[in-house]
């Protein structure tokens, strides 16, 4: 079978959230580029992928997909279906707890602080401070409920590695590469989950592809 093709940048942490979940699964596949400078995410081409015009997408054979975690999960389902718990209903619930965790109420405020951070100036354009010191006050409100669980088990879902924790790691690569990763430091579980996470060859594999 051809290998899957994950179409956009490795700058974004929309497109690396997949490249994790793909390197996690062992999954054959390779990085296309879309090139926005030509708006070729808006071409015909790429919106017969994604409707939308954004990247991420996934093409395996015939199949089109889009929005990340959506590929992360079919990735997931695909070739390692474990990291998504679905044969007890128990703990994929709490799988699928900790991935909405992740979208509305971690990635969404980090998404503010990173684009102050890392996008704006990229494109020319000045970093709001109001805006990332009120999005780290609400990251910390987050922080401290990751603490308590994370107190409690090893990783989000429960004592397992599973999508949730994968899901946190292309955004969080991203805050290290801001002068905020510091606001982890007032949370010791949360930076030993990290630090198993930053273990693993396929966050390692993802991290090296970040490097700008
Ligand atoms: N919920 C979606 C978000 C994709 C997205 O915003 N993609 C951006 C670049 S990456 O941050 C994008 O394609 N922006 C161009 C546009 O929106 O026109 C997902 O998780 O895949």
């Amino acid at each position: 079978m051809a290998p899957m093709k994950l179409y956009g940048a490795t700058m974004s942490w929309n497109v690396t959230r997949c490249a994790v979940a793909l390197e996690e699964a062992g999954a054959e596949y390779e990085i296309v580029p879309i090139n926005f400078a030509t708006a070729e995410h808006k071409s015909p081409e790429h919106l017969a992928r994604n409707p939308f015009g954004q990247v991420p997408a996934l093409q395996d054979g015939d199949l089109c997909i889009w929005e990340s975690r959506a590929i992360c999960k079919y990735a997931a389902r695909k070739n390692k279906p474990e990291l998504l718990k679905e044969g007890n209903l128990v703990e994929s619930a709490m799988v699928d707890v900790w991935m909405e965790v992740e979208a509305n109420q971690y990635t969404s405020v980090l998404d503010a602080i990173l684009f102050q951070c890392l996008i704006s100036p990229m494109l020319g354009g000045t970093t709001d401070q109001k805006v990332v010191e009120d999005n780290l006050e609400k990251l910390k409100k987050v922080l401290e409920v990751y603490e308590a669980r994370l107190t409690k088990y090893k990783y989000l879902a429960g004592d397992f590695l599973s999508l949730a924790d994968l899901n946190h790691v292309s955004a969080t690569l991203c805050l290290f590469a801001t002068p905020h990763a510091s606001v982890l430091d007032g949370y010791p579980h949360v930076k030993a989950w990290w630090s198993s996470l930053m273990e693993r060859p396929s966050v390692q594999k993802v991290a090296a592809l970040m490097k700008p």
